[in-house]
């Protein structure tokens, strides 16, 4: 039976009164990965954004609804939904790994983070089954080395020893990867994840995101502008232009049978499908 994590139903956000989505409906079950696809300024990281309200102060939601695991997210009070993020839904950037200090070890890092997050929850239960309750140094540590060794970083010990300066780019991005699913969140949100490495370390990261995603049955909202990307690990994709869904289906069906126009041109100027290509 499908559960159903995340429901946006009629979700509208406007940036200084300019409406920048509107009506925006989709919903992530347990363990699925909906891909989000669209030009720049299509409003892709605003639509990841506006689940956790993180649009800054002159973003707002001026409709919709947005429920996880049931509960409404839009009207939830600003310090439950902040001990949300990281137990229950982790967040990887563009520069997930550059956000790490270069200049602390780290281990420390991890550890601060895991005890600001429990400063945050308090008492707040966790409404997904995520995890709560204060951890020692040393189950932080085996948890963190756990998801390096899934993340496809072997020698955990010497990196939880490391500074981020010596580690490279893709290293520290699946250092952030394993950072963001450490707390075992039911949700991942995505946005770009690997679009700053190599085509290389893109493809490895990805692959290891989409095992440990699959092996601890996290849903994920991936948004990225290569659509190739979210072909290798969407099952669903919704096809964003100037705030409004245009089309939305399984990847296999949207890709192989594009029903709108934009969502053909944007597969036309993808490599080897084009008409144009050699
Ligand atoms: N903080 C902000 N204040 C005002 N306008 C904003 C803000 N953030 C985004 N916008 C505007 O919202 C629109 C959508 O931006 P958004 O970053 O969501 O697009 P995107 O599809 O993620 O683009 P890209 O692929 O380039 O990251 C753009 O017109 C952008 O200028």
């Amino acid at each position: 039976m499908s559960e159903k994590l995340l429901e946006i139903s009629g979700l509208s956000v406007c940036y200084e009164g300019e409406q920048i989505l509107n009506n925006i409906c989709f919903s992530v079950e347990k363990g699925e990965t909906v891909g989000i696809a669209g030009e720049s300024g299509s409003g892709k990281s605003t639509l990841l954004r506006a689940i956790l309200r993180l649009m800054g102060k002159n973003g707002s939601i001026t409709g919709g609804q947005i429920t996880f695991c049931g509960e409404e997210l839009t009207g939830m009070s600003e310090k439950k939904l902040r001990s949300l993020c990281g137990s229950e839904i982790g967040m990887i950037f563009q520069n997930t790994g550059a956000s790490l200090c270069p200049t602390r070890k780290i281990g420390a890092q991890i550890c601060e983070s895991v005890r600001a997050h429990e400063k945050r929850c308090g008492f707040i239960t966790p409404i997904s089954g995520g995890m709560s309750g204060r951890k020692s140094r040393r189950e932080i540590k085996d948890m963190t080395l756990q998801r390096f060794a899934d993340m496809g970083l072997s020698d955990g010990e010497t990196i939880w020893n490391s500074y981020p300066s010596s580690l490279s780019g893709g290293m520290n991005q699946r250092v952030g990867i394993a950072l963001a699913m450490l707390l075992h969140p039911s949700l991942l949100l995505a946005d770009e994840p690997t679009s700053a490495l190599d085509v290389v370390s893109q493809a490895q990261v990805l692959r290891e995101l989409q095992a440990l995603q699959q092996k601890e049955q996290t849903g994920m909202v991936l948004v990225t502008h290569n659509l190739a990307v979210l072909e290798q690990m969407a099952d669903r994709v919704a096809v964003l232009k100037d705030g409004n869904i245009v089309e939305q289906g399984e990847t296999r069906t949207v890709f192989d049978h594009p029903k709108d126009e934009y969502t053909k041109n944007l597969l036309a100027a993808v490599p080897g499908r084009g008409k144009n290509d050699a």
